[in-house]
């Protein structure tokens, strides 16, 4: 089997990175870890109320130090959390120390995605579709400046996109597509 980089999942809420992630793992006979429920773990509590305790400020710092002790890891698929690229330090550790994909999906399929969500605190508050616009415009140009590849999940299924990235991700170790 061809040695494969750390694959590290980013893009918007809703995009499917946990979703997808523990598949595409499962498919490469991988570890997979979720950034977002690694820090749950560790803190004994829930998303929500890291944001209620710690504001958005504390959770972005324990955001960062957990995606710095992932990317250290060798060998396994990493979802992060949609807002993991807001910081340069991130953005550098992902870039650095695995392949990186943007799962894209469009804000009409985030609010799909997230309809009934009440673990996401940014999207529990004021106009859903406003908030999803403002990060994607603040966003998307981090996403892409981060990603080695980018993968469309608005259109299909997790498996037709765990699919797409292997092929993608296979492509960029091994140009030639010769097995050795
Ligand atoms: N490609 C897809 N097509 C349809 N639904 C999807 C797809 N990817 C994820 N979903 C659904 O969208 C919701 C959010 O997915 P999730 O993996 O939690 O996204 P993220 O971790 O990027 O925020 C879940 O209910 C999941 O089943
Ligand atoms: O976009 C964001 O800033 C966030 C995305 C969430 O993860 P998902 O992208 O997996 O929903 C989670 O990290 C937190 O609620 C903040
Ligand atoms: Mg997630």
């Amino acid at each position: 089997m061809l040695d494969l980089p750390n694959l590290i999942l980013i893009g918007p809420m809703g995009a499917g990175k946990s979703t997808i992630g523990r598949l595409l793992a499962a498919e490469l006979s991988r570890e997979f870890l979720d950034s977002d429920h690694e820090i749950q773990a560790r803190c004994g509590a829930d998303i929500p109320w890291i944001f209620d305790v710690e504001g958005e400020a504390g959770f972005r710092d324990r955001e960062t130090q957990m995606i710095d002790e992932l990317t250290r890891l060798e060998g396994v698929v990493i979802a992060t959390g949609g807002g993991a690229v807001l910081r340069e330090e991130n953005r550098r550790a992902l870039r650095e120390r695995g392949t990186v994909i943007y799962l894209f999906t469009t804000v009409e399929q985030q609010l799909r995605r997230t309809a009934k969500d009440r673990n996401r605190p940014l999207l529990q508050r004021g106009d859903r579709e406003e908030v999803l616009r403002e990060m994607f415009a603040l966003r998307d140009p981090l996403y892409r400046a981060t990603a080695d590849v980018i993968v469309r999940t608005d259109r299909r299924g997790p498996r037709a996109v765990v699919n797409e990235i292997v092929r993608r991700v296979t492509r960029l170790v091994d140009p030639l597509q010769c097995k050795a």
